[in-house]
């Protein structure tokens, strides 16, 4: 993911624009005091942030299942405070932890929730279920008719993805989608999802508390304090790198450099010439690579420098003090 906003969307995404948004609860809590927030067509932007900083509020807001009492909401062109939300939940796909999928119904018949509300013909549901169902991993002949009971707390992490991505959606809303599973199942369904979503390139808005996960999927990050407030809001290198405030600084914590390695590729811009021996003996790194991989595998086998390669030919030379140069930070 390059964090460019926009690049390569996919069909129909939308973007989304806050503007001044402000939630006042009845009892008075001022949960969002005012954010301003852009999300490119097909960009994945996490919001994260301190237990109660306004991270589901800002969310449920985006589909009204919390009505915002100020500012605009934009999708694309569109202002949403202005349609009928339970038109505009249709064109938003939501995932929750926990996934809260009809345990009466069958995964297929979960999947084709939206559809169904749509009207679509049964066939073409059908066929868009199918095709689902295999776009995140569970084959639709084997799960298609299991309860959600009979799932794994991943395979229903799944499903509710898959619903959530029925009705091809303009945008995908998710608050905590991983948290509900071990951290050896959300690693994979991470990378899972990092692949679907090359494949299917939504605009998703995503609200974690784990900064890993934060880092590793996000385009973008936006950090928020107490009320709502954007503390910052950039690439997870550039965040990592460079924290805007002290708050920042505190919350992406003293390991942020390791952070950033693992999130900055090797380079040509890094690289020194090769020497005459093309440097026989040392290890292989591939140019894009992240830095972290770079430096584990200087450390294991304990040379100073490694070979870089391309597509198998060795393109340069890697100092090691090159790789710690990438982890530097503000
Ligand atoms: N219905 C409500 N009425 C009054 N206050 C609320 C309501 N819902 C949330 N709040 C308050 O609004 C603030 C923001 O809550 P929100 O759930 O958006 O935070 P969050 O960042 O998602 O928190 P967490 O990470 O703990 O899930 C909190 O102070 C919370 O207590």
């Amino acid at each position: 993911m390059d964090g460019t906003p926009g690049d390569a969307a996919g069909h129909g995404a939308a973007s989304i624009t806050l503007e001044r948004i402000r939630k006042r609860y009845p009892d008075g809590t001022e949960a969002v005091r005012e954010l301003s927030l852009q999300v490119g067509a097909g960009e994945l932007v996490v919001l994260i942030g301190p237990s109660g900083c306004g991270k589901s509020t800002v969310l449920r807001m985006i589909n009204r299942l919390i009505e915002p009492t100020g500012g605009r909401i934009l999708l694309g062109d569109d202002d949403v405070t202005r349609v009928d939300p339970v038109a505009l939940r249709r064109r938003i796909g939501y995932v929750i932890q926990n996934v809260g999928l009809f345990p009466h119904q069958t995964v297929a018949a979960n999947v084709a929730t939206v559809p169904g509300l749509l009207g679509w013909p049964k066939q073409r549901t059908r066929a868009r279920v199918g095709e689902l169902l295999e776009l995140v991993g569970l084959d639709p002949a084997q799960f298609g008719r299991r309860y959600p009971h009979e799932l794994s707390g991943g395979q229903r992490q799944r499903v509710g993805v898959a619903r959530a991505l029925a009705a091809d959606p303009v945008v995908l809303l998710m608050d905590e989608p991983f948290s509900a599973v071990d951290p050896i199942v959300r690693t994979r369904l991470q990378e899972e999802f990092l692949r679907l979503q090359a494949e299917v390139r939504k605009t998703i808005v995503l609200v974690t508390h784990d900064l890993d996960e934060a880092v590793r999927l996000g385009d973008r990050i936006a950090v928020l304090s107490e009320g709502g407030r954007l503390e910052q809001y950039d690439t997870p290198a550039a965040l990592l790198g460079s924290p805007a405030s002290d708050f920042v600084r505190e919350f992406v914590g003293a390991d942020r450099g390791i952070r950033r390695l693992a999130v900055t590729p090797v380079t040509r811009a890094v690289l020194d010439p090769l020497p005459a021996d093309g440097g026989a003996g040392l290890p292989n790194v591939a140019l894009g690579d992240s830095a972290y991989d770079a430096l584990g595998a200087l450390l294991t086998s304990g040379a100073e420098h490694a070979v870089v390669t391309e597509e198998g030919r060795a393109v340069g030379l890697l100092a090691r003090t090159r790789v710690l140069a990438l982890g530097a930070v503000d």
